[in-house]
Order: structure tokens, then sequence, then C-alpha cells
């Protein structure tokens, strides 16, 4: 039997976990700041390299700004370093107003201006002659592998309650290494179908058609030879260019590679694409919980986007929209760029593009145009106005603008098109599906297609066969029909090892928190802050049986903040859902490490958080002395606060939306405070009492038992007093069904007595082993870690394209 000391307040408790809990955030916060600050500084010097268009490195490209432009005096010797090699970007044989050069050479020159002393903007255009390009190629440490692609056939239906919808069809093609090939067509022309197709990420729908790769049947492992950049990327604001990079070399390239040599291709990479003077750039933007942090520009983030894409060295890249949300000059270098990679790493760039500027439609060298799911055009850019002209669809530069507008006005159908601006246009379903048929024949005629086994025989010039051929492809596709080498890989889809992939999401999860100041350093300091002011209420509670009423709202206040503070978090809760699910779907690594990681790196702080709020509180009010018991409160408040921010996460997960997640969260929260038996004994309810079974399920009753326990059991107050009229018409209020016995109970304590037993934990009927409630708490806490991560795989599959 121990007494409550007579002195109240534990000093040494409190002082120095509120003093490391300000020290703690601040050091976060700290670095968080100078990281920002270094960052804006280095930016400044960068923008004045940029001006002086000085390459840091072989591999820099020899670039201009905007600026550098606007005289216009010397603009062709960055386009043309060897002025014997022939113009190739201006042949346009059918008609193109203007060549690249001229044409960005317009661009860049009128928007200098407007570009003129802004120095966020860091795009410029590199250097894409043919000199340029083969100087990159010589210092490229790794060479992607080179084939000539061709598809043939390439459909996709969907059996939607039993009817068979397709969405493509018939869609044939060939592309060549260091090609840039366009895929363009109205929404919902089946662009983003067939680009997940033709790169073998496509898990739904049923998909037919052939893949060949130097005239031989692709194999699953063509997944490892592409890379796809997606429109939005997923990179953590809080990290460097450079970090940006190590993460993805972390995860995607070999394992056997050394460090020396991923780290070698970080920097190359990061030059080739003209970031390699900001290494210790934030990439920034929206932090989880709203707030902006400054970094990259649009076009340096497209171009990190581009960097990690062509790491693995890839043979095929896929790009949705690369130019998507940026500003003209933007664009335009974000192209040049990508031109540049292609030709000097001899990569296939494809890339579904919404109507490109002039300067950036004549970078392509192949155009497939896509229509209501069927393939209108497929070939060199410069020919496709010929092929409509042939079919009576001319196209007048003055009238019509830039070809590759036209082309997408021409094969959009469904709305009023007033010949007066569209002139001879296609205007029905039946249009498209003759100039896709009239294609069909064309390009059986005129390509060598490659014969293989699943399909009829195909020769120039047999036109009996092209005819057969032609009907086969304009019927619609058969439901259910699928070929094998187009199926995704469902193997070991992952390049590094699941240990590998832990290590590396562990420190960008480390990064992640730790530079985000509304993460580890504000919660810490709304934790103790909160406990200081709740502290501040109850500082210097009496020690006598007096107290017996504040100790016990003690109990169930410490228990209620922790269950209510993960709500603050709930916003990084679902941002989190989206991260996770934008990697998962680009199969960066598995979900396991994933989740492990973020337990290993999350939980510590976690818990430090929670135990400065639970100390503080502890030690300011003077609750039991003695170490056994603070450790004892500790445990149990932290354990409640673990379990409660597990089920915030799981609901985030599970739920559809953040106003879901919310419902369902304060579901289980009510059940958690109302069924603790702290405001209803279990025993005075009469009705309903089935209800009170809810209590299984709610940790704050499980953790109220254990902390009145640890307050009360084996302590006598000293009740010398009696408890007192006021402390007696309390209970008396708070618990109107009091049994007779416990009246009894109550009755005893107020009178005055030398030593008043307290009847708390008799009243509540508690008396579990405070290990046995550890081990419920702990099962809890692992059931909801096992919820979350249920949730999050089974999210990640309803993903799926
Ligand atoms: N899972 C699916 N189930 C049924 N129909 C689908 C599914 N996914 C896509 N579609 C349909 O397939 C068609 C082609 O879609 P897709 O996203 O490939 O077009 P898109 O050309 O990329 O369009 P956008 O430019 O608008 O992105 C659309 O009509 C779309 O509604």
């Amino acid at each position: 039997m121990g007494n409550i000391s007579s002195t109240t307040a534990i000093v040494p408790l409190w002082v120095p976990v509120a003093v490391f809990a300000h020290v703690f955030a601040a050091f976060w916060l700290l670095k968080t700041v100078l990281l920002g600050g270094s960052s804006a500084l280095f930016k400044k010097k960068k923008a004045k390299k940029a001006d002086q268009g000085q390459p840091s490195s072989p591999l820099a490209p020899s670039v201009k700004g905007p600026d550098a432009n606007s005289g216009a005096a010397e603009p062709d010797a960055r386009l043309s370093t060897d002025q014997n090699q022939p113009d190739q970007e201006q042949q346009t044989p059918f008609g193109e107003q203007q060549g690249f050069h001229e044409t960005f050479k317009t661009a860049a020159g009128s928007l200098a201006g407007s570009e003129d002393g802004d120095e966020e903007e860091e795009d410029a255009v590199p250097d894409v002659s043919p000199l340029a390009c083969s100087t990159l190629r010589q210092h490229l440490s790794v060479q992607p592998e080179t084939f000539d692609m061709e598809w043939q056939e390439m459909g996709c239906s969907y059996n939607i309650q039993g009817t068979t919808k397709v969405v493509l069809q018939g869609i044939w093609g060939r592309a060549h290494p260091g090609e840039m090939q366009a895929l363009m067509g109205p929404s919902g022309a089946g662009k983003s179908t067939f680009m997940d197709i033709l790169a073998m990420r496509k898990s739904v729908g049923s998909l037919s058609g052939r893949l060949l790769l130097s005239g031989r049947p692709a194999n699953t492992s063509f997944i490892r030879k592409t890379a796809y950049v997606p429109q939005e990327d997923n990179f953590v604001p809080t990290m460097t260019t450079k970090e940006t990079l190590d993460f993805y070399a972390s995860v995607i390239l070999p394992s056997s590679w050394s460090g020396a040599k991923k780290h070698e291709r970080v920097v190359e990479v990061l030059d080739a694409v003209g970031l390699g003077h900001g290494h210790k750039t934030l990439v920034g933007g929206t932090l989880p919980g709203g707030l902006m942090m400054r970094g990259l520009s649009g076009g340096e983030r497209k171009r990190l986007s581009i960097a990690a894409g062509i790491l693995a060295a890839p043979a095929v890249l896929f790009l949705d929209e690369p130019t998507s949300g940026l500003d003209s000059f933007a664009a335009l270098s974000v192209m040049g760029y990508l031109q540049r990679m292609a030709r000097a790493a001899e990569h296939i760039i494809i890339s579904t593009i919404h109507q490109p500027r002039s300067a950036i439609w004549q970078m392509f060298d192949q155009v497939t145009l896509l229509a209501n799911g069927r393939l209108m055009y497929h070939g060199p850019r410069e020919e496709m106005t010929e092929w409509f002209g042939r079919l009576g669809y001319s196209h007048s530069p003055l009238e019509h603008g830039v070809a590759s507008d036209w082309a997408l006005d021409l094969v959009a159908v469904g709305f009023a098109k007033p010949a007066k601006y569209y002139g001879h246009t296609m205007r029905t379903r039946d249009d498209l599906a003759a100039a896709a048929k009239a294609f069909m024949e064309h390009y059986m005629r005129t390509q060598d297609v490659t014969q293989s086994d699943n399909l009829p025989a195909t020769t120039l010039g047999n036109q009996g066969t092209i005819a057969d051929r032609v009907r086969s492809i304009m019927g619609p596709a058969a439901p259910g029909a699928s070929i094998t080498d187009i199926q995704p890989d469902r193997g070991n889809k992952y390049p590094t090892g699941a240990l590998r992939q832990f290590i590396s999401l562990v420190h960008r999860e480390f990064v992640l928190i730790t530079r985000n100041p509304f993460d580890v350093a504000a919660r810490c300091l709304t934790f103790t802050w909160v406990a200081i002011l709740i502290g501040l209420l109850y500082y210097g509670m009496p020690t006598d049986g007096s107290s017996l009423r504040s100790r016990l709202n003690l109990c169930y206040v410490g228990l209620s903040f922790v269950v209510l503070m993960p709500y603050i978090s709930m916003g990084l809760y679902t941002s989190d859902k989206k991260f996770y699910l934008a990697d998962a779907s680009a199969k960066l690594y598995r979900p396991v490490a994933y989740y492990f990681a973020k337990v290993f790196v999350t939980t510590p702080f976690q818990i430090i958080c929670a135990l400065c709020f639970a100390w503080t509180l502890y030690g300011m009010a003077g609750m039991r002395h003695g170490g056994t018991a603070i450790a004892k409160w500790g445990a149990i408040v932290t354990l409640v606060y673990l379990i409660s921010v597990q089920v915030l996460h799981a609901c985030a997960i599970a739920a559809p939306n953040q106003d879901t997640a919310f419902m369902m969260s304060i579901v289980w929260t009510t059940v958690q405070m109302l069924v603790s038996t702290f405001f209803v004994n279990f025993s005075e309810v009469t009705f309903n009492y089935w209800l009170t079974q809810l209590r299984y399920i709610s940790a704050v009753y499980f953790g109220f038992e254990a902390l009145v326990l640890n307050e009360f059991s084996g302590v006598t107050l000293d009740c010398s007093n009696g408890m007192g009229e006021e402390y007696m018409n309390f209970v008396l209020t708070a618990f109107p069904r009091m049994t007779a016995a416990q009246k009894q109970i109550l009755g005893r304590m107020s009178q005055p007595q030398p030593e008043g037993t307290v009847a708390v934990v008799d009243y509540f009927e508690f008396g579990r082993p405070f290990g046995v409630t550890v081990g419920i708490l702990l099962g809890y806490l692992g059931i909801m870690h096992a919820l979350t991560y249920l949730a999050m795989v089974v999210s990640a599959r309803k993903e799926a394209r």
C-alpha cells in the first residue's frame, strides 16, 4: 500500500519533458527552414548560370534561356553546331509552314519579352543538333537496348453488365530507336488504353493484339525495358532533385549495380535533362497538410519526371501528356530535352499529346492518330496532311493553322461543325469508320507487315489477302480475345529486392515527415502545449480524498485527448493514400516494403509525441508518484494513441474520400468514448444492455481501466475530512443509477474517517491485470495495422488500369 505524495506536481518529470519537446521540435523546424533557405539562395545562383549559358559538365546541354534568344542575333548557332549537317527538321515535303528552327526562333523570341526578369524561370531549350546528341551519347554510361517495335491489331473491350464495349480495335504501327512518336486523338479516343496495352501495363479488359520486337514476339521481360512517365508526378516536395533521383535509382536500378555506378548514372541523367546545376534544389510543391514549398518550376519538374523515366535507360519511354500544365516556353523546353535524349540514347519515345504548338509538333517523327477507338493515321508526321488530302479532307495552313490542331478537329465527331470553320470534315462515326478502313488498306499495302503465327498472311500487293485482313480488322473485336505476349508481367515485377526497397523507402519516409513542419515538429509542440494547458488547470492537486474526482477525470481526459488528436492529421493520411496509389500504379516497390517502412519511421515519432503529452500532463497534475506508475501511464496513453492513429489511417485508406473517412472515424471515436464506463457504469444500463458489449472494441475502455488501476489501486487517500458535500453531490449526479451497495460505499467515503479506502476501483468493477490490458491493446493495434495494410492493397487493386 502506497500513499500519494504530499508534494503534488512532479517537476523533475514534466519540466525536462516539456523542454525536450521544444528542443526536439525546434531542431526539425530549423533543419527545414535552413533547407528551404539554402534552396532559395541556390536558385538565384543557378539562374545566373543559366543566363550565361555555361554548361556545368560535358553532359550539360548548351542551353539558351528565353532572355538569350531575345536578340535573335544568333539563334541558329544553338541548333546547328554542325553547319554541314542537313537539317532534317526542315524537311516538310507536304507543306508545313515553318521549319523547326524558324518556329523555335519565333517562339523563343516572342516569349523572351514576357519572361524577362523572371528569376523563377529556369527552362531553356537544349541543343538538339546531331553533333550535340552524339557528344551526349559518348558520355552516357549506359546505353539502352535498341530494337524496332511493331504492334499488330491491338484492341481492347470491356464487358459491362453482359454487353461488350469495344474501346479500341485494329491498331497497327511501328517505332524505331531514336524516334519521337506522337499519340493523338480527341478525348475518349483510346490513347491511354492503347499506350497502357503497348506498355504492358494494362490489367483490366479483354486485350488483343501482338507486339514484336525486331520481328520477334515480345515476352513479359519487355516491361523492364520500358518506362512510363505519368501526367502527374509523385515526388516528395521536401526532397532535393538529387535525393529524388537517388531514391528512384535505389528502387529501379538493378541491385547488381554498385552505389558508385548508380550515383554516376543519377548525375549524368540530371545533367542530361538540364538539372545538373541544381542538385540541392528542393522539388517543392504542396506538402501533405497544405503548406506550399518553393521549389522547381513546372518545366524543371517535368524534366525531373523525364530524368526518373530514363534513369534505367529504357528502350522505350512512354509519356502521358508531358506538356500538360506547362506554359508555352516550358513545354518547348521539356520537349527539346526529350528529343535530345531520344536522339542521343536512341530511346523510342511514345507520347500522348494534346494540341502541341507548331515547334513541338515538328519535333515528332511519327504520328498515331486515333478516333473512336480506331486508327485514323500512323506514319510520318509530315505525310499526315497528304494522307487526309487523298481522302478529300484538305488542310490549308493559313485557314486551319497547325496540322495537329486541324487533324484533331477533323476526327472529332459528335458536335456541330460549321462548314465555315471546318470546311470538308468528318461528322459522323461512319465517316470515321470509312477513313479508318481506308487507312488500314493503305497501311497493309504500303507496309512490310511482319508475318506471325496468329495472324493471316499479308503480303505487299496481295490484294485478296489484304481485303480479308481489312475485313477482319474492321469487324468488332472478339470479346475475350487475348494474346499472351501483351499480358502484364505478374511474376517478379520489381528490379530490386524487398529489403533494398524497404531501406530506400525508410529514407524517403524520414525525409517526408521530418522536413514537413506540419508533421513531427508541429505535432510534438501541439501535444505538449495541450498537456501544459490541461496541466495548468490541474496543477497543485490536493493529495487527499477531495482530489478523487480530478484524478479520475484526468485518467479519462488523457485518453480522450489522444483519441481525438489524430484528427488533425487526417489530411496527412489521405494524402498518404494518394501518394502510395500513384507509386503502386507505377509498380515501383512492393506494398509490404512501403508499409513496413512507413510504420518503422512514423511510429517512433508518434511515440515521442504521445509521451511528451502523457508525461507533461502527469507531472504537472501530480498524479501518483513513482517510476512504475509513470511508466505505466505513459505506456497506456501511447498505446491508445497509436491505436487511434491506426484506425484513422485505416479509414482514410479504405474510404473513397476524406469526408467518408471522417464519418467512419467519428463513429469509431464515439464508441471509444461513450462505452468506456466513465460516463455510465455498465451495471447501471438497464435498457439495451447489449450496447455495452461495444466496450470490447473500445480501446479507451481498456485504457481507462488500466489508468484507474494505476492511479488508485493499492492507494489510500486521506479522507479524514470526508469527501465533503460538494463531491458527494457530484458523484450522485454523475451516477444517478447507482446500486444500493455502491451508495453504501460512497456513504462510507463521505464520513470523516482517520483513513478512508478509496472505493473507485470497486465501483467500476475494475481488476484486469495491467499486463493483460497491455496485451489486449497491442493485439488491437496489430489488428488495425493488418486492416490498414489490407485496405491499402485492395485500394491499389481497384486502381488497376
Ligand atoms: N475500365 C473501363 N471500363 C469501361 N470503359 C472504359 C474503361 N476504361 C476506359 N474506358 C473507356 O474507354 C474509352 C477510351 O478511354 P481512354 O482513357 O483510353 O481515352 P483517351 O483517348 O485516353 O481519353 P482522354 O484524352 O480523355 O484521356 C473511353 O470511352 C472510356 O470511357
